[in-house]
């Protein structure tokens, strides 16, 4: 399928088993010169010898960015006609860490599928229990028998940790192991450590190709479409929803919360509300609401109790966080990887809506407060998760084996791009209240904006 490289083993450098002719070489100049112009993002390569090939096949192979005058360009993710890597000379691993997502599975099954069925690559370690395992854990091997039906189940096959990066340990298993290629698999914090061991490697002068395939269940890397899993979390979310709404709608004023995932980005409770319909409000980090006076949430409520009989709330666990601190709740704490430990706004919520209408509105509201979160989580992948799960690690191994490296995988605009990890690692993708989703949930809940000033607040 592709055509292998010669190594030049006296000056360890690569070199193309094919001769290019002067017009390869002459177009390969002009195009540079024509292209590199827009060019403003691009992976590193392992060996500058590469580029002309590159060159050649460029100007059909880029994915543009939104959101700069210009664009930013990235280069399509897929095979190439010349390898890298000779695959009897590959030894790959794999290592997932951070939260688990639906869809992990599959991109391990993917990588291990796809290294050795595409290239022929027999020698895939398994990084066990994330970043830590590289340095204090056993290594197994990963095989396509291996394998077959982990896609079929939740979690992740190699377990996962947070905490533990330590890039000299790291990169020192990694030169001790012989490993050629490092297939991470991971959130933000991940891919900052990605970047951090791909410096280090090209530090420390070593042919190591350092590939990132982006994981989140919240939907919060930058710069991609979106992250695998996530569909899934929304199709799984509605089940919870659903409850919510059979339970509420069966009583005299019920009101049902279904918190979800989502600590700085309410993607899935704004997704996972559009889809349901039975949702009346929608609570997300990005978007402040209050409780109280004109325009507040209990005044929503208390109009659609009286209208319908029953009220759904969609929460992100990550919304209202400063009320919850406010009332003395511990807002300190943070996990292993210095993530700040979210306080509980569903129980929070809950109370609070309890405590004001039974003792302020002598209204018997009946609560009921569901927490789905790790249920959706821990699932597989839906089919259409497995099947962005497999482009997504075959884009990893077409770029890993072609030579590309401090890369990750992605769509951008619906075209799968190799981006450089410090694109996504410089911020997180959040939901824009400007943007179109975020109307059509306004529209389709008719919930207050909750923009009203103190004083309107009290003016009734
Ligand atoms: N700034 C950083 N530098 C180096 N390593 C980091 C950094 N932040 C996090 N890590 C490492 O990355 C791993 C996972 O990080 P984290 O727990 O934040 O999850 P994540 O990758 O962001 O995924 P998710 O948010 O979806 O759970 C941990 O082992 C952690 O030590
Ligand atoms: O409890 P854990 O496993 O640390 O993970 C919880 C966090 O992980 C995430 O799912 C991100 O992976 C967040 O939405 C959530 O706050
Ligand atoms: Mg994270």
């Amino acid at each position: 399928m592709v055509n292998k490289t010669r190594r030049d083993s006296h000056e360890g450098k690569i070199i193309w088993s094919r001769e290019f002719t002067l017009f390869d070489i002459t177009f390969s100049v002009y195009l540079w010169r024509v292209i590199s112009k827009s060019i403003e993002e691009e992976p590193s390569l392992l060996n500058c010898q590469h580029l002309s090939t590159f060159l050649i096949t460029f100007h059909v192979q880029v994915a543009i960015q939104k959101g700069s005058p210009r664009g930013v360009h990235f280069r399509r993710a897929g095979p190439r006609e010349k390898i890298y890597f000779e695959p009897e000379e590959v030894r790959a691993c794999i290592v997932t860490c951070g939260g688990l997502c639906p869809g992990i599975n599959t991109v391990i099954r993917e990588i291990v599928c796809g290294l050795n069925i595409m290239y022929g690559v027999q020698d895939i370690l398994g990084i066990e229990g994330g970043y830590k395992g590289f340095y204090s854990k056993n290594t197994s091997m990963l095989t396509p028998k291996v394998v077959n039906d982990i896609h079929k189940r939740g979690g992740t096959f190699l377990r996962t940790s947070r905490g533990g990066h330590d890039t000299q340990k790291i990169v020192d298993n990694i030169e001790d192991r012989g490993i050629n290629q490092v297939y991470i698999i991971g959130g933000d914090g991940t891919h900052k450590g990605a970047s951090l061991i791909y410096e280090e490697v090209k530090r420390r002068g070593l042919q190591v190709a350092v590939a990132g395939i982006p994981k989140t269940i919240d939907n919060d890397i930058a710069v991609i479409d979106k992250s695998f899993g996530f569909e899934t979390a929304v199709e799984e979310a509605q089940r919870a929803i659903d409850a919510a709404h059979v339970e509420v709608e069966s009583v005299e004023n019920g009101v049902g919360i279904v918190k979800l995932m989502g600590r700085y980005s309410g993607f899935i409770a704004m997704y996972a509300t559009q889809a349901s319909r039975d949702v009346d409000c929608c609570l997300i980090p990005e978007s402040p609401f209050y409780l109280e006076g004109r325009g507040g949430l209990f005044e929503f409520i208390e109009e659609r109790l009286k209208e319908n009989g029953h009220f759904v709330i969609v929460v992100a666990e990550g919304a209202g966080q400063e009320y919850v601190a406010a009332e003395g709740h511990d807002a300190g704490k943070k996990d292993a990887s210095g993530n700040k430990l979210l306080l509980d706004v569903g129980t929070w919520l809950s109370d609070k809506i309890k405590n004001y209408f039974t003792m302020f509105r002598k209204i018997a509201v009946n609560m009921k407060y569901i927490d789905p979160t790790y249920m959706i989580r821990a699932i597989p992948s839906n089919a259409s998760d497995n099947i962005y799960c497999t482009l997504l690690a075959h884009g990893a191994v077409h770029g890993a084996m072609v030579g590309f490296t401090g890369f990750t995988v992605g769509p951008v605009n619906s075209r799968h791009a190799y981006i450089p990890i410090a694109r996504v690692t410089e911020r997180q993708k959040t939901v824009r209240l400007s943007d179109r989703m975020w109307a059509r949930l306004l529209l389709s809940t008719n919930q207050p904006g909750f923009v009203a000033s103190d004083q309107e607040r009290v003016d009734k």
